[in-house]
Order: C-alpha cells, then structure tokens, then sequence
C-alpha cells in the first residue's frame, strides 16, 4: 500500500483527492493536515467520508509527514515550496496541486505570483504533471507539478493543432468559463450565492496567472512563440469549466475531427465527441474526463474548439492521482472509474 499525506485536507481539492483515494485499492490515507481543525475527525467536517476514512486532522508535522511515500499538497500558492526541499530529501515522492513548480521560469513566476521562490533550485527537476504530453517523464518523478484547471481545459484543446503546427501561433484565444468551486473553499464576499447566482462575468482580463502557464505548454508544443488572450468567467454553478478556443487555420483542407480522434486514440481521459457536438460540463461532473469537440464555422479559416472538465477533478485532485498512478507503476485510472452525475 502507498502510505499517501495531504497537506491542506480541509480545501476543495483536499476534499476531492480524499473522496477518490479512500476507494483507490492501492493507497492508504495516513495523514491529513489543517492547522485549523486539527484533532478533528475528518468525516466531522465532511460527512460524505463518514463510512469510509477514519482518520483525524493534524497539524502539519515535518516528521509524520516525511514517514509518507508521497505527499499532496492542496495548499494555497506559496506553501509547498517552503517544505518540498526537505521532504525530497527524506526520499518522500511529491504532487503540489498549488502553482509553486508549474512554471520553469523563475522570473516570470515571482512575476506572476508576487513572491520569491523559495527553493528555485528545484524548479528544474518538476515535472509538468499533463500526463497527455508528459506521461512518461510523470512515471520517473519525484516532483510533480499538477497543472492548473485552466490550463488543462485550454492545453487539451489547443494542443493537437499547435503541435501538427496547423493554427497561426501569433493570436490564440482561449474564453473560458468556471465555476464557483475554482475559488476554493475560504469564504469570500466575491463568492457568495447573493453575488454570483444569476449573474456572470468576466474576471481578470488585463491578466491572469494562468495565461503564462497555458503559454508555456503551447510553446513547448510549438518549439516557438505563441501569442495568446485568456479570459476566465465566473457563471453560477459549483463544479465544471468550459473553454470556448478559437485559432485561424493555416490549412483549410485538413480533416480536424481524424485528427483530433488520431491524437487523443490512446487516451483513457480524453474524449473526441463526435463531429458537431456540444460538451456540456455535466457530462464530466466527479470525473477524470477531459470531453473534447471541434468544429469549423461555415465561413473562414478558423477553428473553433470546445472542451469541458470538472475544475476539481481533471483540474486538480483527478490529475494529481492520475499522476500518482503513473509515479507508481499502477494502472493509469485505478480509483478513476467513476461515471459522470447526470442531471
Ligand atoms: N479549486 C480548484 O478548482 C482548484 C484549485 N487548485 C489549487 O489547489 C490548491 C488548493 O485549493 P483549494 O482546495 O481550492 O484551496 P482552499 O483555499 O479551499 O484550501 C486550502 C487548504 O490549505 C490549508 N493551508 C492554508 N495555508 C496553509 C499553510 N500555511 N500550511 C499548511 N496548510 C495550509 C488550509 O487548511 P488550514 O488553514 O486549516 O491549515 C486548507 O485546508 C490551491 O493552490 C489552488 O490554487 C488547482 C486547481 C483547481
Ligand atoms: C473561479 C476561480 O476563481 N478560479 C480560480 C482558478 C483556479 C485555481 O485554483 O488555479 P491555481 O491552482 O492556479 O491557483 C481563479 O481564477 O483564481
């Protein structure tokens, strides 16, 4: 059994990595923290565990945490870093579901997330944790950066075209819509019922930190620069993203539903829709699946792309035991099988 730690359990995403792992057969919970509830039964807070973990919260001992094979961070930004350095050291594997490892590039993470890195020297060692384009680099780490929701929903999508070098690079555009769930659990005035139900808007146009993260994939897919406008949306609802993608083809001919099919064939999380379709988010509400369509308008050379994911899921604690699958030699979807909530 993988002794697995996580480290900020009281979170959405530390809720939602809890609800896969306690029926993966491989993994055994041994450790949740909260500085906040620590002491606490964790089925107390969440009552959808009772029946399936027993287990308290703990504050967050280096020591008991170092006794792990691996350990998940589903922390704010900023805290992983401090604590990584040292649990690498002791041999212990990790996944920070945070930003801390996503970006390669120092300056311009410190740029985006207004701090200073706390342990740079390891930004090279982390792997980009998309295991549709790193899977076999995820199967070798020991560092894991999970990707952000954005950017998985926006990555999938554009990636097929950008790496076949079939799109122009210069002006990508990603319009992206979230549920409220992507803000996490703290309680906020932004995210009460009272200011996001029956109302929708768009949020940090002039910037937002994911645009630099959805570059770097797409740059690394493309071998050069990409020009790209992201713009995230609140809509009232709790769990799912849509992003709406649009490219100008540099080839009208090419048939962009093989292609898509072709490229994503072998992946278990991946579903090409059939030509025409619309992915609703409820299709991948609680589960790991990335559903993809792609259409040409009637007029022009552009494509239009579309993908849904479940934020909490293929955009964080779905991911991150995708990866831990892959870090331990087990089967890819072990405790991923779910079927979609539908209505
Ligand atoms: N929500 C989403 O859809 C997605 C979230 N993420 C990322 O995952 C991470 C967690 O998100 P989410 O679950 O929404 O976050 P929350 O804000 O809901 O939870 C944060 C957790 O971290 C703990 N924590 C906070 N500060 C510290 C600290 N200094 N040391 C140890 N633990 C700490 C908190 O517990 P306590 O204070 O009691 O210790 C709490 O359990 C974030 O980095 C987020 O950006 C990534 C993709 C999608
Ligand atoms: C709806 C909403 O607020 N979504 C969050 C993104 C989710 C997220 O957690 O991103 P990181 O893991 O990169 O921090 C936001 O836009 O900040």
């Amino acid at each position: 059994m993988i002794k697995v730690g996580i480290v900020g359990g009281t979170g959405y995403t530390g809720v939602e990595l809890l609800r896969l792992l306690v029926n993966h057969s491989a993994v055994q919970v041994v450790v949740i923290t909260s500085r906040s509830e620590a002491g606490r039964p964790v089925a107390d807070l969440f009552p959808n565990l009772r029946g399936h973990l027993d287990l308290a919260f703990t504050e967050p001992d280096p020591a008991l945490l170092a006794s792990c094979d691996l350990v998940f961070f589903a922390t704010p930004n900023g805290i992983a870093m401090q604590q990584v350095p040292e649990l690498l050291e002791a041999g212990v594997r990790v996944i920070d579901l945070a930003a801390d490892f996503r970006i390669s590039d120092q300056a311009l993470w410190e740029k985006w997330y207004g701090m200073q890195h706390a342990c740079p020297e390891r930004l090279a060692e982390a792997v980009y944790g998309l295991p549709e384009v790193n899977r076999e680099a995820v199967k070798q780490a020991r560092l894991v950066a999970n990707p952000g929701c954005y950017p998985t929903a926006v990555g999938l999508g554009f990636l097929p075209l950008v790496e076949q070098g079939l799109i122009e690079l210069d002006h990508l555009v990603a319009d992206t819509k979230s549920g409220v769930s992507g803000a996490g659990r703290g309680a906020s005035v932004a995210a009460l019922m009272g200011e996001t139900g029956e109302s929708f808007k768009a949020y940090a146009i002039p910037g937002h930190r994911h645009q630099p993260e959805i570059r770097q994939t797409l740059m690394r897919a493309s071998g050069g620069d990409v020009g790209l406008t992201f713009v995230p949306h609140l809509v009232p609802m709790i769990r799912g993203i849509e992003a709406t993608l649009y490219a100008r083809l540099k080839d009208v001919s090419v048939d962009l539903q093989a292609l898509f099919e072709k490229r994503y064939a072998d992946e278990p999380f991946v579903d090409v829709m059939p030509a025409g379709s619309h992915p609703e988010t409820r299709s991948v509400r609680g589960v790991n699946h990335c559903r993809i369509a792609v259409h040409r308008p009637l007029d022009g050379d552009v494509v239009v792309i579309s993908t849904v994911i479940d934020n909490l899921v293929k955009g964080a604690a779905g991911q991150a035991v995708q990866n831990m699958n892959l870090m331990f030699g087990l089967a890819e979807d072990a405790g991923l099988e779910q079927v979609a909530l539908l209505p």
